[in-house]
């Protein structure tokens, strides 16, 4: 090799094979992304990141900062190939300095040592340089993948109905957060693991045909056996491996079952801790726990029995290949055919060959699990689809009051709970909703609130901005207890903050507004249930549900609290749910729902 020439030669080579890769590039996944399912999946997941659509742009038109992403990976598809020109670059080094070594050639020791200095200091520039592109690439793509499943998730309230809808799915909060960073960088580490190997096999096995000779095998000569023998090498070594190691793609699949399972379990025991340390039920837990735990660990086991066979196979493979290339080239060397440099530069061509072959059989697993990431990721967007989708009763929009019409509730089972009901509440009026356990009130709430499909009919009420539901146990969100009073709220100033909670009798949290702590640990169930009603006072809805909204309070309390939302909000429609006697003289009207659909509306209980 010329050195002198090498940066001319190596620019030209980057450029023309540059052109080539990036346009096979392109095809090949233009293709793949149109022919396979899984093609299918990570287009419809990413593709829009890379290219998106008019409609997606929201009709403007395209701008320099829409092709970033294929600049990137256009710029990531550019180190790729300069990662294997500095390893050919360095197996050519390899050659000459071992000569160098082999002829006591003092000059050429050091030119190769400074030589050696730019190549090393290229690649460390080179590692740098990629290392950081690659990472501010992913972190770019997880940003707008976590932006996108985001509004998926919540848009239409998908979270909630998500659960209705078909196919179900678990761990919606594992596909957002660890399927979509597995995504990103399993499709990177795959497709630009794809593209190395491919270059590096061709370069790699043009220098080692250029280096191999013939071989004399039973009794007939082999030209160029290396080249062959590496091949024959790997592809023998890659059949087994498959064989070996295809246990472990399930064995790792359950493991993240199992491991989220008992988590699961885990964080369980501390939202309950309350009622488990009550019910003394530690011993009950423990079990659970342990039954839990010793799942984990059996899989543990017996991937590490698969693991040790696999790993034993591939170590044993990859010590082989260290010695192979010396066995088959050290009889030329003794016979003066060819020299110690060029013994040293088949050995590293013939590692980055079987390193590259290879890739094929070690990302064998990957590429299953990056299957099973596009489907459990395409699994949730279609469920967050048909969330969407579910048919709800219809809910017209009035400034004020209440009005259904022939609604009809059914569980998901299609049994009846509610059947053909109708009524009107104006402005300013209550009703109360009383019935057996189990006889669907909560569920009406859910049906007017739009968050039940199994309903049919018609419903006007005012907009969900203007709507409150309030139930028997509040939602606290995490964070300061002006955030929890008023949530969903941003905030309130001081001065209403204070005065809300001394009319809920919360006076004595005033001073704590800006403590940020988990509330719901912290107040008592009858306190959350007076911060709930204070949140009514704060953004004064025009209807509001209360589902057993006092259940936690005395009769005194609570005829306080109806008596604080008549007073501030006097023309808010309320819908209550609840057992007590005293919540009747608060109400106007009484709906009593029977078992099996059957409803009574009155004035009174009578
Ligand atoms: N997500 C669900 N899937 C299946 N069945 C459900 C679901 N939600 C509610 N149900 C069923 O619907 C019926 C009505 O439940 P709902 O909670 O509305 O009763 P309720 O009258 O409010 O009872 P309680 O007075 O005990 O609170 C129950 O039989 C319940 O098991």
């Amino acid at each position: 090799m010329d050195w002198n020439q090498e940066l001319l030669n190596s620019a030209i080579w980057l450029a023309r094979t540059y052109a080539v890769t990036l346009v096979a590039f392109v095809v090949v996944m233009g293709v793949l992304a149109r022919t396979t399912v899984w093609g299918r999946q990570f287009w419809a997941l990413s593709g829009a990141w890379f290219w998106p659509s008019t409609a997606e742009l929201g009709g403007r038109p395209r701008q320099w900062r829409d092709w970033k992403p294929l600049m990137g990976v256009a710029l990531i598809l550019f180190f790729v190939l300069l990662t294997v020109r500095v390893n050919v670059l360095f197996s050519f080094w390899y050659n000459g300095f071992y000569t160098a070594l082999q002829g006591l050639d003092q000059p050429a020791f050091w030119t190769h040592m400074h030589l050696f200095a730019l190549l090393a200091s290229l690649h460390v520039v080179r590692a740098l340089v990629n290392g950081y592109i690659r990472s501010a690439f992913s972190i770019h793509w997880r940003e707008w993948m976590n932006d996108r499943l985001l509004t998926r998730w919540l848009d239409g309230r998908a979270y909630h109905l998500g659960r209705y809808a078909s196919p179900e799915v678990d761990n919606p909060e594992q596909r957002i957060q660890q399927d979509a960073t597995s995504l990103v960088g399993d499709t990177l580490g795959l497709s630009m693991g794809l593209v190395g190997s491919v270059v590096s096999v061709v370069e790699f096995t043009g220098i080692l045909w250029g280096l191999s000779g013939p071989l004399a095998l039973a009794g007939t000569e082999v030209p160029q056996a290396m080249v062959f023998l590496v091949y024959i090498y790997v592809i023998v070594a890659t059949f087994f491996a498959v064989r070996i190691g295809r246990p472990l793609i399930s064995l790792n699949f359950l493991n993240e079952k199992l491991t989220a399972t008992y988590r699961y379990l885990l964080m369980r025991l501390r939202e309950y801790g309350e009622s488990v340390a009550m019910y003394r039920g530690e011993a009950a837990e423990r079990v659970t726990l342990e039954r839990g735990f010793m799942a984990v660990i059996a899989n543990a086991w017996a991937t590490l029995w698969r693991t040790l066979k696999f790993d034993g196979y591939n170590l044993s493979i990859s010590q082989v290949a260290v010695i192979f290339p010396f066995l088959i080239q050290a009889p030329r060397l003794f016979a003066g055919t060819i020299k110690l440099g060029d013994v040293m530069q088949t050995a590293q061509a013939f590692g980055q060959v079987e390193e590259a072959l290879s890739f094929f059989r070690t990302s064998y697993d990957s590429f299953a699990s990056y299957r099973a990431v596009l489907d459990r990721l395409t699994g949730f967007t279609g469920n967050t689809d048909a969330a969407r989708a579910l048919t709800m009763p219809t809910l017209a929009a009035r400034p004020e009051g209440l009005s259904l019409d022939h609604l009809t509730v059914r569980r998901p089972d299609g049994r009846v709970l509610t059947a053909d009901l109708s009524l009107q509440l104006d402005p300013g009026q209550a009703l109360l909703i009383r019935g057996p356990s189990g006889s669907g009130k909560t569920t009406l709430l859910r049906s007017l609130a739009g968050l039940w499909p199994h309903a049919q009919g018609n419903a006007a009420r005012p907009d969900d901005a203007d709507c409150l539901f309030l139930s028997q146990k509040p939602y606290l969100p995490l964070g300061t207890l002006r955030h929890a009073l008023a949530y969903p709220r941003a905030t309130l100033d001081d001065a209403q903050a204070r005065a809300i909670l001394d009319q809920v009798q919360l006076g004595h949290l005033a001073d704590q507004l800006e403590v940020d702590r988990d509330w719901s640990q912290v107040l008592s169930p009858g306190e959350q249930q007076r911060l709930a009603f204070g949140r009514v006072v704060a953004t004064r809805p025009a209807l509001v549900f209360l589902d057993e909204a006092t259940s936690a309070t005395d009769t005194g309390l609570e005829h306080s609290l109806y008596s604080l939302i008549r007073r501030e909000l006097p023309q808010a429609v309320l819908v209550s749910v609840g057992h007590r006697e005293t919540l009747a003289p608060l109400h106007d009207q009484v709906l009593q729902i029977e078992l099996g659909g059957g409803w009574k509306l009155g004035t009174s209980l009578a």
